[in-house]
């Protein structure tokens, strides 16, 4: 992937969307002038956002605004795209993802991903599991056992499927397959876990169950979740970051992009106005 190195966009002012570094909290990860480019489209314009360790952080602004794209950076899934250029930084634990010398794999093990659509395998809800430790190389089945049991709590899924658990995947309903992948997630023992509209293909109990799933989640994990539910980030985010256009317009607490938001911008697509 070409990383380039001129800033686009300078006169942005961005002081005011580095929310996260006043805090006394640790930053999981800081992206730092970034740019993109799918081809000659500016998806991402000078992005500065700094996102703290166990908090949830929520991704909000309408339909092809740069969201997808800011999360798939985070884990360099976006390269998968020929035509991306990229410039800037994007600093995971203080090292730049997109330095030359960075090696993917690293963040395979620490940067977990939950998908729209639930994506099983076509494996046992039990392999569907162990794949991802299986990948790092535990063999031994009684570890296996414990990290499939673990994790499947973790996902608060464990009553429905401790009875099932040689059986196909896709015989759970949607809410239990979105879980389950999040049960997959877990047993790599990720650091961050990026959601991208976890819950848009999920009916209301099932949502329900996720979001509770993604407060309970964040003491021990950093989460940043990608959602066009706007009570839904009100709901379960610390931070919510308001992207339009490619843009961060606004980037704070998420009580006070609900209540007093200080783009007009950011307040007209709260309040539906647009979007
Ligand atoms: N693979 C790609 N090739 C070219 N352009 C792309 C590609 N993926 C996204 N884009 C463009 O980049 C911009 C941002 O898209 P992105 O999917 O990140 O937006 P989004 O905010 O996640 O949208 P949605 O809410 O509809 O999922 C859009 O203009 C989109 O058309």
């Amino acid at each position: 992937m070409p990383v380039m190195t001129e800033k686009a966009n300078p006169n942005v002012k961005t002081d005011k969307l580095n929310a996260g570094t006043k805090e006394n909290k640790k930053v999981v990860y800081n992206t730092k002038d970034l740019n993109l480019w799918y081809g000659e489209g500016h998806a991402l314009k000078n992005i500065n956002l700094a996102i703290n360790e166990n908090e949830v952080t929520a991704i909000i602004g309408p339909s092809g605004c740069g969201k997808s794209t800011y999360i798939k950076t985070l884990n360099r899934m976006v390269e998968l795209v020929p035509s991306v250029k990229i410039s800037g930084e994007i600093l995971y634990r203080e090292r730049n993802i997109l330095d030359k010398s960075f090696k993917v794999e690293d963040l395979r093990t620490s940067v977990g991903m939950v998908f729209q659509k639930p994506n099983p395998f076509p494996k046992s809800i039990y392999e569907n599991v162990a794949y991802g430790p299986k990948i790092h190389g535990i063999r031994d089945k009684k570890i296996l056992d414990e990290i499939v049991e673990k994790s499947l709590r973790g996902a608060a899924i464990w009553d429905e499927v401790k009875d099932r658990l040689n059986q196909n995947a896709y015989g759970l309903s949607g809410g239990q397959q979105q879980r389950l992948c999040i049960a997959r997630c877990l047993a790599i023992e990720p650091d961050v876990i990026l959601m991208d509209e976890p819950t848009s293909a999920l009916d209301p109990i099932s949502t329900l169950k996720v979001e509770e799933l993604v407060q309970e989640l964040k003491e021990e994990f950093s989460i940043i979740i990608v959602t066009h539910n706007m009570q839904q980030a009100a709901r379960i985010s610390d931070k919510t970051a308001f992207f339009l256009n490619g843009e961060v317009i606004e980037f704070a607490e998420t009580d006070k992009i609900f209540s007093t938001p200080s783009d007009k911008r950011t307040e007209d697509y709260i309040t539906g106005r647009f979007g």
